[in-house]
């Protein structure tokens, strides 16, 4: 770039080598937040030696994310990420290799039909997680048992998303020689990847991988792709017994992409195990610590709210009764209006922008009473917790029925109460920033009792 013929947005000085990283503190939301209400929704930044352009309105979130997207559809991965992703389609450049990985995973598992037809596993993964969060409070019923929210819930959509892509629950199966589990190490890989190395910004000292995150990632992926590499040939072996089965998972499908060549997904790609390894991996990694993080914000601001939690209870009760034998079924969350509303406020907390929400800091489910119209899907450009356009999240009809069908289930089944001498108000909400998500510091911990 030629600072002298390009006209660029206004933004802070920057020093030598570092530009301006000393300015994105630990809570860079917050850091670029701030800088925005000097320079302006359009600034420029240069971090370390990479030229920056941070947008911060609703109008250039459409201009940057619809009107010109083809022209900001790329990623700008961490050393580690292209490590990682060069098969898959979330850390790699734009591009037709990258459509076709892309309409695999979400024609066969992320789509909104897909989702729905996937409805009795999510259900039955539900059932058995509320029967032994109750057996394993009923095992020992004179301690109080506190459960930290977002580790169960982890564990609940990685095991659904496993059985869905990889045929099994496996996110608790232990790899072999390592005393790890396959979930340990998908959030190990998550750690990796949102690992906040200042190198990433010097490229140039790339290659002293000072922090050990290249030599560990090599390690743990290689640990990882051997799993899935293991489920592939448990796959392979049933394909070639003509063993007959009722149900045929995501693997299923993108062998059949491999051995019977299908032009009409994989035309003119190389398309062997090593890149269902990678499509499969993104599609779980995505969802690793995302979802979680999210339902955490969302059962912590119920929780905080009790008069939020009383209404769902209110709904609940009316929409599905008394009967604790009754799960809420996907079926039933189209009744749920104020599940569903409750659900987006949380994603709308997280949009923050006071020139757009009135107390944008404030938990309002009741704020979409009236304005039914807002989506958070990517197509109002004022709430994207998802982002928007090409490169979007592909996960979020999954997300948003799996955190309203578990918030549901976890209201409907149990009652949820903070440690003593906590109240509500003082619970904390400080947030970090976990490179990929905005996490509570303290993780929200709360004793659940079975209802009679
Ligand atoms: C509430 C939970 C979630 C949130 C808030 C979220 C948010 C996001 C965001 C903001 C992006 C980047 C969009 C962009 O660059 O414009 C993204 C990308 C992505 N997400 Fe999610 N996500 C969530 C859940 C999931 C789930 C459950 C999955 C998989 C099942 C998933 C898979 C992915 C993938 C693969 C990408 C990269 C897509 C690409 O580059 O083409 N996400 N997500």
């Amino acid at each position: 770039m030629n600072g002298e013929t390009l006209r660029l947005p206004p933004g802070p000085k920057p020093l030598p080598i570092i530009g301006n990283l000393y300015l994105v503190r630990s809570l860079p939301n917050r850091s670029l937040h701030r800088l925005s209400q000097t320079y302006g929704p359009v600034m420029y930044l240069k971090l370390g030696v990479v030229p920056t352009v941070v947008i911060s309105s609703p109008e250039l979130a459409e201009l940057v994310l619809k009107t010109h997207d083809l022209h900001f559809s790329n990623r700008v991965p961490s050393h580690f990420g292209r490590l990682f992703g060069s098969k898959g389609f979330a850390f790699i450049d734009y591009g037709s290799y990258w459509r076709a990985a892309r309409k695999l995973a979400v024609s066969q598992v992320l789509s909104a039909g897909k989702v729905m037809s996937f409805s009795s596993i999510m259900e039955e993964e539900l059932l058995l997680f509320i029967k032994n969060l109750k057996d394993f409070i009923s095992d020992d019923a004179t301690t109080d048992h506190f459960v930290s929210v977002k580790n169960k819930v982890a564990s609940l959509t990685g095991n659904t998303l496993c059985k869905i892509t990889l045929g099994r629950r496996c996110m608790n199966e232990k790899i072999n020689g390592t005393g790890l589990s396959f979930g340990d190490l998908c959030g190990e890989i998550i750690k990796l990847l949102s690992h906040h190395n200042i190198y990433d910004h010097l490229p140039i000292f790339n290659w002293l991988d000072v922090h050990g995150v290249c030599r560990r990632g090599k390690v743990v992926l290689r640990l990882v792709r051997g799993f899935i590499d293991l489920i592939i040939d448990e796959h392979v072996a049933k394909r070639e017994s003509n063993e007959k089965s009722n149900s045929s998972d995501f693997i299923d499908f993108l062998l059949s992409v491999m051995h019977d060549k299908k032009q009409e997904w994989m035309a003119g790609f190389d398309f062997d195990r090593s890149h269902i390894i990678s499509i499969v991996l993104d599609t779980i990694i995505g969802a690793t610590d995302t979802l979680p993080s999210s339902f955490e914000w969302v059962f912590v601001e119920v929780v905080r709210n009790q008069a939020v939690m009383e209404k769902l209870k209110r709904e609940l009760k009316k929409v599905i009764g008394n009967d604790r034998e009754r799960m809420i079924k996907v079926s039933d969350l189209p009744e749920l209006k104020y599940l569903a509303m409750v659900v987006k406020g949380e994603l709308e907390v997280a949009s923050r922008d006071c020139k757009v929400w009135e107390n944008a800091e404030e938990f309002i489910p009741e704020r979409f009473e009236d304005d039914h119209e807002v989506d958070v899907r990517g197509s109002d450009f004022r709430v994207l917790p998802f982002g928007s356009g090409r490169r979007a999240c592909p996960g979020m009809n999954f997300s948003l029925t799996m955190i309203s069908l578990v918030l549901a289930n976890l209201i409907h089944s149990f009652d949820w109460q903070l440690p003593d001498g906590i109240s509500p108000s003082q619970i904390d909400m400080q947030e970090k920033y976990d490179g990929l998500v905005i996490a509570l510091v303290t993780p929200l911990l709360l004793k659940p009792t079975p209802k009679p």
